[in-house]
């Protein structure tokens, strides 16, 4: 069996660029400059002179002039979600010394809230490492003198949402580990971040994780890494990340495989910023790269996109807290402080340098790609002000949403976000609720499609309450986004999945075998059929072994509708949603019940109906009742009667009032689960 890929061009050239960096042999390239037994001498002697002509040294443990560029290694650690990726970066930080053994805190880069409880990772985290190595002696043949190393290490998150952190933390290194699971082998994200990397140029150090499970088949793990990706089978390493077996190959392949930084030591600063947040008592914080040049506390520097100028209050490393350093060199990775009064000042991928000297920008980023819309409004109407508070504080820590202020007949003032993908949105709530205490409504997520009115004008519709009800009136074709899918699963379960992806509109692409027991499918799916459960329904039909990666792709023509839900008669605009005319009927017939069973019984009959324009298309009654919360209340305990009815109070403060009919917040939620 082949490359799955070999049949591409660029990929076919790729692949030659590929081998030439990962032969083993860059380590050649490090001999011969080492064989100048005056190399290493004069690039320290240069480093050093151009330190001392700069001065300014800041007094701290941690002295940066010791490591140039030659003694930089900058790597990520990418993966499939739940490879081992955090495992193996604690287990590096505690071999360095850089976290205690048993530090009681696992996944210690994993440091947001919603990482620890859900086990993932959200937000890529750096940590610089001292690592004491032993080099071949330019001057023996056999002797070996240690040197020590600063090593730069970023742990990447692996769900597709968060891919764009990926690229970003990529933009940094010159290396990656390619962490895969020795049971479960190579997974959907495997392929997408291998070819993240490789895109990028970057050395790949195949590292076979879990070898300690009892189901571990590493041999065939090299197989498919040689077949997918023409990874020698014998450049991978084989670890444990939980028994610590093999863990001590790890960072001499790094040191000995991974370039370093190719800056320019003496010349004008050119530094990357990589990304930022908001500290309480800091400031902004950006992390960056020094490409070219030194930074140093006190400097004046100037953002390359805005002009705008700044002086450097503090810069050091994340080591693995913020370790101010005074200065920051060529090819290393740090944080700076510069007075920026908030986050959009920070652009991600821009360059900064010396207010004095002018330079050429670096390449930077693409801007994140929003793929799903959805409105955010406070559960309790009079809490706006205190939503906007949180989510303008939330957004300073994660800059990739999109926010606009909007208005809904139904919810009140409120906010149309954009997110990467659903679980972005997923943790955005749960960040609002838990960091910043708002409770929130959101409406059904949406992606954005582009509609062409009778007048000859298009519009990228957000909002689905934005289309006319009817929209045949003045719609004359709609378009809409579509993802290129890779899925990868045991061969049993083809079937149900041939047939889940046809009944979500999804167009075969590619369908292989890895090897002799798992599939591999491509798909085109439009990007409104696998925000809404998709993944789930994938998990559950394949007992949770499929795996699933997407990128966008073009607009594809299509038969898209507004689909309405009346409340009593009346349309409630934060429950609109669109979808294909094949499935409107369906997917009515399912709102309406899942609302039914959602909304309490009130005091008169509420009717509840999906329709296209003014054709309803689903209906259902809920009938009258009056809720005594009361009514097992017996006696004349004052004290729990009115706990009770405070506790029905606050209750309906997470109510909606549409109209006449209180809608529960849980109603709302209900809704995004309906394809
Ligand atoms: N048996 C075994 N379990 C491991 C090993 N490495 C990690 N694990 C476990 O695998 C699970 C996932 O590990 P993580 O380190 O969180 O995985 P990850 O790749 O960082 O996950 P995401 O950040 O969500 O992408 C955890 O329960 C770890 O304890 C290993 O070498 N052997």
């Amino acid at each position: 069996m082949g490359s799955l890929y070999r049949g591409s061009k660029t990929l076919k050239k790729s692949h030659y660029i590929l081998s030439s960096i990962l032969n083993p042999n860059p380590l050649n390239l490090r001999l011969s400059q080492s064989q100048d037994p005056n190399y290493s001498l004069n690039l320290a002697r240069s480093f050093s002179s151009h330190t001392r002509q700069h001065g300014n040294r800041e007094n701290t443990n941690v002295d940066l002039t010791q490591y140039p560029p030659e003694r930089i290694r900058n790597f990520s650690i990418i993966a499939h979600v739940d490879h081992g990726k955090s495992t193996l970066a604690d287990r590096l930080l505690e071999l360095t010394g850089t976290i205690k053994r048993g530090h009681g805190q696992p996944q210690y880069l994993d440091k947001l809230q919603v990482e620890r409880e859900r086990g993932i990772t959200v937000k890529a985290q750096t940590a610089t490492m001292f690592y004491s190595h032993k080099l071949k002696d330019p001057a023996s043949d056999e002797g070996q003198v240690p040197s020590s190393f600063l090593l730069n290490l970023i742990d990447t998150p692996g769900h597709v949402d968060f891919s764009y952190e990926v690229s970003r933390s990529l933009a940094a290194c010159q290396g990656a580990l390619l962490v895969v699971d020795a049971a479960q082998g190579v997974q959907a994200q495997t392929v997408a971040n291998f070819y993240l990397a490789f895109e990028s140029n970057l050395t790949i150090i195949p590292v076979i994780n879990k070898i300690d499970q009892p189901t571990a088949d590493p041999d065939s793990v090299k197989a498919q890494l040689k077949s997918m990706f023409d990874l020698e089978p014998s450049d991978a390493l084989l670890t444990s990340a939980k028994t610590g077996q093999g863990l001590e190959h790890v960072l001499p392949a790094v040191i000995g495989r991974i370039p370093p930084p190719p800056g320019i030591i003496d010349t004008t600063l050119r530094m990357l910023l990589l990304d930022s947040y908001y500290d309480e008592y800091k400031g902004v914080i950006c992390h960056v790269a020094v490409v070219d040049g030194t930074l140093r506390k006190g400097d004046k520097i100037s953002s390359a996109a805005t002009g705008q100028a700044y002086e450097v209050l503090d810069v050091g490393i994340m080591h693995p807290e913020l370790t101010p350093t005074g200065v920051l060199l060529t090819g290393q990775v740090g944080y700076v402080v510069s007075g920026m009064r908030s986050t959009k000042e920070a652009r991600v991928g821009d360059t900064l340098h010396h207010s004095k000297s002018i330079v050429e920008p670096l390449p930077g980023f693409k801007p994140a790609k929003h793929m799903v819309f959805s409105g955010l409004y406070p559960a309790d109407g009079s809490d706006f002000e205190a939503l906007n508070h949180a989510i303008e504080r939330l957004t300073c820590n994660d800059a990739s949403v999109s926010v606009t202020k909007e208005s809904s007949t139904a919810l009140g003032l409120g906010f149309r976000c954009g997110f990467l993908g659903l679980l972005h949105m997923d943790v955005f709530h749960q960040r609002l609720e838990q960091e910043h205490g708002a409770h929130v409504i959101s409406t059904v997520p949406t992606v954005p499609y582009i509609y062409e009115y009778s007048d000859g004008s298009k519009i990228e519709v957000q909002n689905p309450a934005s289309l006319p009800s009817n929209p045949k009136q003045r719609v004359t074709a709609c378009w809409e986004p579509t993802v290129l899918a890779t899925i990868i699963i045991p061969s049993e379960y083809v079937g149900p999945v041939i047939t889940l992806c046809s009944e979500r509109r999804g167009q075969q692409l590619e369908y292989s075998f890895i090897d002799s027991q798992r599939a591999f499918m491509k798909y085109r799916l439009p990007l409104r059929e696998i925000v809404v459960d998709f993944y789930n329904e994938l998990k559950s039909i394949t007992s949770g072994y499929a795996s699933f990666d997407y990128e966008d792709s073009e607009y594809q023509q299509s038969d898209m509708v507004k689909l309405d839900i009346l409340l009593n008669g009346q349309p409630v605009d934060a429950m609109a949603t669109i979808v294909h005319n094949l499935k409107a009927q369906r997917v009515g017939r399912e709102l309406v019940e899942k609302l039914k069973k959602f909304i309490d019984r009130q005091m008169f009959e509420i009717t509840i109906q999906a329709a296209i324009g003014s054709k309803v298309i689903a209906r259902e009654t809920i009938s009258a009742m009056r809720k005594n919360v009361l009514a097992k209340c017996y006696g004349g305990d004052v004290t729990r009667k009115r706990k009770l009815l405070e506790k029905q109070k606050e209750g309906k403060k997470r109510m909606k009032r549409v109209g006449s009919v209180d809608i529960p917040q849980e109603a709302f939620h209900q809704l995004l689960k309906v394809s």
